[in-house]
C-alpha cells in the first residue's frame, strides 16, 4: 500500500531515471494529449463503477484515475504543492 505522496515520488523517480518497461515513461513519452484522453477514460470508469459496481471496484478505478492525474502533473511539471495550494 502507498500514499498519494509516495506514488508521486515513485513516478517522479521513474520520469528521471526512465527504467526499461515502465508504463509511466511510456505515458510521458506519449504526451499530454494521450494522458488527457486516459484521464477522461478513467474518470468515466470511476463514474460507472460508482453507479453500478462495488465500492472496492470503484476504489480501484479511483486509484487508476489518481495515477493518471499524477502522470499528467509530471508531464506538465506540476508539483504536489502546486495542487495542494488550491485545496
Ligand atoms: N498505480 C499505477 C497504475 N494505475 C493505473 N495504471 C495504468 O493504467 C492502466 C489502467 O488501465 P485500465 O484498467 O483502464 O485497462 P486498459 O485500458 O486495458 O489499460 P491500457 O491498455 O491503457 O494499459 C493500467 O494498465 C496501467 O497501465 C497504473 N500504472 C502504474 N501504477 C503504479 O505506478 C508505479 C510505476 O509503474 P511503472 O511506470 O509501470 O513502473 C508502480 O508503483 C505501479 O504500481
Amino acid at each position: 500500500m502507498k500514499s498519494f505522496e509516495q506514488l508521486y515520488a515513485e513516478l517522479a523517480e521513474k520520469a528521471q531515471t526512465r527504467p526499461e518497461g515502465s508504463g509511466t515513461v511510456a505515458q510521458l513519452d506519449a504526451g499530454v494529449h494521450a494522458i488527457g484522453k486516459k484521464i477522461v477514460e478513467e474518470a468515466a470508469e470511476v463514474w460507472m463503477a460508482a453507479e453500478y459496481q462495488s465500492n472496492d471496484e470503484a476504489a480501484e478505478e479511483i486509484s487508476q484515475l489518481l495515477y493518471h492525474l499524477q502522470v499528467l502533473m509530471l508531464a506538465k511539471g506540476i508539483s504536489l504543492d502546486d495542487v495542494y495550494s488550491h485545496l
